[in-house]
């Protein structure tokens, strides 16, 4: 590799050995962005990139609060403000045990160049706490809600941050997060998105994300005269970007055959279809069940305990759980099962050994901060609207979408393109959202 890399990487590993979701997000970007940098002297004598690894602010604060026995429990907040170039930072807040200051780190940083690529004015920042909304009530998810956003407002604002919903934050956590904010601070702005539709949320949001990351998949097709229609589709994940994945695969003409949860996965070789799809709607969004009761339902899906779904033979392969969720090995299965096309719905889903080799057998192959974009783009609409006190018609909010990603793709295709005339996607990616916040750096001066 080479050395200006090394000696990065080095240097950014001083301060943050400890924090190997970070470290291989930073690797990651280095590889395609420091090269380019090598071509363009600026961005190396003003020290961007060594910039851009360090959070322009790491809040950390304590969240208390009652469970329905009346007993006290104690989890850890968090808000990192990554970077604030080319404008109020802007990413999603994340329920889960797992959260620590690495994983929301290498999310703001992701964050980063997604916003960038959108070209929306959004900077980038992640937050969330470490607290597990599995098993708890509706009031216990409120009241954590509550004391979460109690600390949170004094960092936030329309102007200034403008947290969303990932894992373990939906339209319910939204809403309760909002309530508060609104009752401390006396005032009814556009300081959440994810908004409900009746109080300043945008059409099309909760659809956007797993939409977006079919767009995608269907511009990298395009590339090649194919399309989605009559592909057969394996999907990681039964959340928010899972579930509009499919639907829009489903709607498009494809065959969704798995879907997947953190017990394991399910696989249907029938296909999923509307009706199979609304019940599992209703189970993760209503019921909050888990995914192997597809198969007390429908019997022609079979229940894999504890199994990722990337043993299980498809034309295009979806992860949209969660990170590393997808290794060399599984990387392999997919490769030798035929599969031609990978588009990444949730952030950083595939290792760096299952990238190595997505990259080397020369398929489709999108990175989550281009793929899954469609997010935090329709969240940037859903801004617009608020300052604008106005809401758009769904078929206004979709066609946007839809020509930010195709724009999205462009961009990556730009940066991407190598002499063979395989676009590497991941490349792409990291230098066109490099260089615009760069440039915005440049020009607001060493600060
Ligand atoms: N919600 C959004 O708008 C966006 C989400 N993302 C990313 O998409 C991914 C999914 O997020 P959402 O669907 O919003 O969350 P969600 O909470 O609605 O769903 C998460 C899904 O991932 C599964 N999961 C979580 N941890 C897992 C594990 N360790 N192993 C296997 N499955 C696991 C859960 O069972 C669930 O099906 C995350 O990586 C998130 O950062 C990316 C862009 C925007
Ligand atoms: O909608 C947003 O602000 C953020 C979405 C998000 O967290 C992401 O893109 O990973």
């Amino acid at each position: 590799m080479d050395a200006s890399i090394n000696s990065f990487m080095a240097e950014v590993k001083k301060r943050n050995s400890h924090q190997p979701e970070f470290m291989q997000a930073v690797q990651e970007v280095a590889e395609s962005v420091i090269p380019y940098i090598a071509k363009h002297k600026i961005y190396k004598d003003q020290k961007i990139l060594e910039r851009m690894v360090e959070p322009e602010r790491l809040i950390s604060f304590r969240v208390v609060w009652y469970d329905d026995t009346g007993k006290i429990h104690v989890n850890r907040g968090y808000r990192v403000q990554m970077n604030s170039a080319i404008g109020p930072y802007k990413g999603g807040l994340r329920f889960h045990p797992t959260v620590n200051a690495s994983i929301l780190k290498f999310l703001a940083f992701e964050q980063v160049f997604k916003n960038s690529l959108t070209t929306l004015p959004m900077g980038g920042g992640k937050g969330g706490s470490d607290f597990d909304p599995k098993g708890k009530s509706d009031n216990e998810i409120m009241r954590f809600c509550q004391s979460f956003m109690t600390e949170l407002c004094r960092h936030i604002g329309p102007f200034t941050d403008i947290p969303a919903g990932d894992i373990g934050v939906g339209a319910r956590e939204i809403g309760f997060m909002f309530g508060t904010y609104k009752k401390i601070k006396n005032e009814f702005t556009g300081v959440l998105t994810g908004k409900g539709l009746s109080w300043g949320g945008s059409k099309i949001r909760p659809e956007s994300t797993g939409y977006g990351t079919v767009y995608f998949a269907q511009s990298m097709l395009k590339t090649k005269n194919d399309e989605v229609k009559g592909k057969t589709v394996v999907v990681s994940g039964s959340g928010n970007v899972a579930q509009f994945a499919a639907e829009k695969i489903i709607d498009l003409g494809g065959k969704v055959i798995a879907l997947s949860d953190s017990g394991g996965c399910i696989h249907d070789s029938d296909g999923i279809d509307e009706k199979k799809l609304d019940f599992i709607m209703n189970l993760k969004n209503e019921e909050r069940g888990r995914i192997s009761e597809y198969t007390k339902k429908y019997p022609s899906g079979k229940y894999y305990k504890g199994k990722r779904p990337w043993h299980i033979k498809c034309d295009i392969a979806m992860p949209c759980a969660t990170e590393n969720e997808l290794d060399e090995r599984d990387a392999k299965n997919l490769l030798k099962n035929g599969c031609i096309c990978v588009s990444e719905g949730a952030n950083m889903p595939s290792t760096p050994g299952a990238m190595q080799a997505f990259r080397k057998a020369k398929i489709l192959y999108a990175p989550g901060k281009a793929s899954n974009a469609g997010g935090v783009s329709a969240s940037g609409l859903e801004m617009t609207q608020n300052s604008l006190r106005y809401s758009w018609i769904r078929e206004k909010v979709d066609d946007r979408l839809r020509g930010i990603m195709e724009n999205i793709h462009d961009s990556c295709v730009k940066y991407g393109m190598e002499e063979d005339g395989y676009c590497n996607y991941v490349k792409g990616a990291n230098i066109a959202g490099f260089v615009k916040v760069a440039d915005a750096m440049l020009a607001q001066g060493v600060i």
